[in-house]
């Protein structure tokens, strides 16, 4: 019997490193559970969560991570239990950000690493028309991100086959495939404890990020104890076109007047109809949606890359600003 619990997703990424971290895991004693169908790996965390495991390690993408974090916060266990990652998924977006490497490395850290206290991102959401049913609704913990928009839509456009097929590109075609009949988002954006209102309009994203950093911003890792989370709203330019050389680089530059970015730990966001939102690159729909940042929330194994609090290059000495 061991404490410390690999919760595995034998359908992330292409399958091959899935192997090889089952592998690792036996290798090393890990209990290692493996996953049967949609949504079995939030159940696999929960019951760890309830064995009080010591050590409960996502192996999958972003999505499986998300789920073991649910399912760790749904049984009152973040407080007692490290978890980790080892990147089996498409992107593996969370684990680049937390300095692991790859897989092998990843069971490194999960027995070296250092244990940070991150923070978590928390979701409400609803897609009735008024937004007075938020209160009652759960909320929902992420770790990285919540976008809506372009980026959101297209990337539940990709399907898992595609994944399969074409890695990371398997996003790219689905957000050239989308742009050609994308509709703006009809927004309005309020942020901080008084809830003051920070943008209006049609949008082309927003994305809230809290181990991400998002366009324009040069540095790759966001800083995840500050308690915040980065927000980024690009106004919709239906002019542009996004297959054209450059576009990308016109789009997401630094300082662009079309691009307004916030450090906040409260946003609320309403949109005029019903839009999909990705929450760590899940997919739900709402209107109405409120994220607030629940500081240090995870204690979570990190590689020797990660950076406490990153400096942005752009601006020698000074630690990372909005
Ligand atoms: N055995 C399984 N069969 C099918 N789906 C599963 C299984 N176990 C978990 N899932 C689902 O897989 C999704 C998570 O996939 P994940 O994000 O980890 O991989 P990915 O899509 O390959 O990677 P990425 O997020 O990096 O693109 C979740 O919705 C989860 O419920």
């Amino acid at each position: 019997m061991t404490d410390r619990i690999l919760v595995f997703n034998p359908r992330s990424g292409d399958g091959k490193r899935s192997a090889c971290a089952r592998a690792i895991a036996e290798e090393r004693g890990y209990d290692v559970r493996e996953s049967r169908e949609k949504g079995d790996t939030l159940e696999l965390a929960r019951e760890a969560a309830r064995e009080g495991a010591s050590v409960i390690a996502a192996a999958g993408g972003d999505g499986t991570l998300n789920e073991v974090v649910r399912g760790v916060d749904a049984e009152g266990g973040l407080d007692e239990t490290t978890l980790g990652v080892v990147p089996c998924g498409t992107g593996n977006d969370f684990a680049d950000n937390v300095g692991v490497r790859g897989v092998e490395h990843a069971f490194d850290v999960l027995k070296n690493g250092r244990r940070r206290g991150l923070d978590l991102g928390s979701v409400r959401w609803t897609a009735e028309e008024s937004a007075d049913s938020l209160a009652g609704t759960p909320a929902r913990p992420f770790l990285n991100s919540c976008a809506c928009g372009l980026t959101a839509e297209a990337s539940a456009g990709a399907t898992r086959e595609a994944k399969r097929r074409l890695g990371v590109l398997a996003y790219v075609l689905s957000t050239l495939q989308r742009t050609r009949t994308f509709q703006g988002l009809q927004l309005d954006v309020r942020a901080g404890p008084q809830n003051d209102p920070v943008w209006t309009g049609e949008a082309l994203m927003l994305l809230v990020g809290n181990g991400r950093r998002f366009p324009g911003e040069r540095m790759r890792q966001a800083n995840m104890e500050d308690g915040l989370l980065n927000v980024v709203v690009v106004r919709n330019r239906p002019a542009l076109n996004y297959l054209t050389e450059g576009a990308a680089d016109r789009l997401l530059r630094r300082g662009a007047s079309h691009l307004t970015r916030l450090k906040v730990d409260h946003l609320e966001v309403d949109a005029s109809v019903p839009r999909q939102f990705s929450l760590d690159g899940e997919f739900v729909e709402g209107r109405h949606l409120r994220a607030d940042a629940r500081p240090g929330a995870v204690r979570f194994a990190v590689g020797e890359g990660y950076d406490p609090s990153p400096v942005d290059p752009t601006r020698p000495g000074r630690p990372d600003d909005a």
